[in-house]
């Protein structure tokens, strides 16, 4: 391990690194030049992380300063951990917590409270703090029985639109559908041409590029597979039920097509507005955002509650500093944390209470499955507290 040094990356280091990760996350190499123009105008320039075995980078990680809506509509700037790779000649050494250490240690440094990141396996980052927060459901919609209960609308609001177009609205568009839902990640400004781009590595040869469905409230992007006469959709937002609505009506009668595939928020309405409820196969639930709380007191206290009351959390961190005694006391759903010597209504780990964080999982279910110890009062009023009128959603892979 001696010979191993990380840095931050410098400029001259990207071709390795856009090497490296690909071999890493099995995306087709080498990225396309314009590709690589398009990832490297996201990354920042101070939050990324190389090692390096002598002259080779061996190692990689960074982070986005992402916004994300908590419970309640606050908007929190967290640490997106992302294109985390070790080179598989170096693989099980502790270059991947070594790299951790590291970006911890600066994000308290910047204030964070919370950091995210989307897994690409689930059994890596509990041993950090960070627990499964929103889940979705990954469906299949069969169009001819999708009928909805209610008649289309005469003036339907719906109509493709060229990825121009888009890119003019699409930002202002998701901005307004991200204050509505806790757990939405904010796009930066430089993530948009890349998602508006329909680069070609996405795709394969039967597989069409992006079909893009703009309504004034709401927007939708999907792929058709021609030689299935499927179609997947890439990217849905909406900002009112009627354009939620409106755009599952086009989505759901496309000619020619068997089978519609998306991942939906799990408390989505659209299986209740259709006549046939089993139209909306859910064939799989997914973790697609991974929380860890930074820093207790003030994550907890940018959330608004679902219930009031005073409840005392000893949480558990085998990894870093958060371990202790959380005194949480919610009045008219804002909560005041402090630390207290008082007797622990509840004990669970770090992250745990980063999975209920969001609302997205049940303090009840993770009871029940013995992550959290407190007797049954205790826990219901945990359970009542961290529910959130909606069920999280991120919306944005990352
Ligand atoms: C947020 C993101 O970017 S998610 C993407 C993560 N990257 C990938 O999946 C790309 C392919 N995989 C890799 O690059 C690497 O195998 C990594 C990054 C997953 C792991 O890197 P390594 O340097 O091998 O991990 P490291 O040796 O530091 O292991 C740290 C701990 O995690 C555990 N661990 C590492 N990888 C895994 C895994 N895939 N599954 C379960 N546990 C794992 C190790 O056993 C070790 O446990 P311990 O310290 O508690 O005993």
């Amino acid at each position: 391990m001696t010979s191993l040094t990380m840095s931050p990356a410098t400029d001259a280091d990207w071709p390795e690194i856009f090497r490296m990760d690909a071999r890493a996350f099995a995306l087709p190499a080498p990225l396309p030049d314009e590709e690589q123009i398009e990832f490297r105008a996201k990354f920042p320039d101070d939050a990324t992380y190389v090692v390096r075995d002598a002259d080779r980078i061996v190692a990689f990680s960074m982070y986005f300063v992402l916004p994300m809506t908590v419970p309640g509509g606050r908007e929190v700037a967290t640490a997106g951990l992302s294109w985390v790779s070790v080179a598989a000649t170096h693989r099980r050494r502790g270059l991947l917590r070594r790299m951790l250490d590291t970006q911890f240690a600066d994000w308290r440094a910047a204030g964070h409270s919370l950091a995210i990141l989307t897994a690409s396996e689930a059994t890596i980052y509990e041993r950090f703090g960070f627990g499964p927060a929103v889940f979705a459901h990954s469906v299949h919609i069969d169009p001819s029985t999708a009928a909805f209960r209610t008649p289309a609308p005469d003036d339907s609001r719906v109509r493709y639109a060229t990825a121009d177009e888009v890119s003019t609205r699409l930002p202002d568009i998701h901005a307004r559908w991200a204050a509505t839902r806790p757990g939405a990640i904010g796009r930066p400004d430089a993530w948009w041409p890349s998602i508006v781009a329909d680069r070609g590595f996405r795709r394969n040869s039967q597989t069409s590029g992006l079909h893009y469905l703009l309504h004034d409230d709401g927007y939708a992007s999907y792929r058709i597979d021609a030689r299935e006469h499927t179609a997947t959709v890439d990217d849905f937002v909406a900002v009112t039920d009627q354009a939620h609505d409106d755009l599952w009506r086009v989505l759901t009668a496309l000619d020619l097509i068997t089978s519609v595939h998306v991942d939906l928020p799990v408390d989505d309405s659209l299986p209740h507005a259709l006549t046939d409820v089993r139209a909306v196969a859910v064939k799989g639930l997914s973790d697609v955002l991974w929380v860890s709380i930074l820093d207790v007191a003030d994550a907890l206290a940018s959330r608004v509650y679902g219930a009031d009351g005073v409840i005392v959390l000893e949480v558990g961190d085998a990894y870093s500093d958060r371990a202790g005694r959380y005194g949480l006391r919610v009045s008219d759903g804002d909560a005041a944390i402090t630390r207290t010597d008082a007797p622990a209504d509840v004990t669970l780990d770090i992250a745990v209470l980063s999975s209920l964080y969001l609302g997205g999982v049940a303090a009840r279910d993770l009871a029940t499955a013995g992550r959290i110890t407190g007797d049954a009062e205790a826990v219901r009023l945990l359970d009542a507290m961290f529910r959130a009128s909606r069920a999280p959603f991120s919306g944005t892979y990352f």
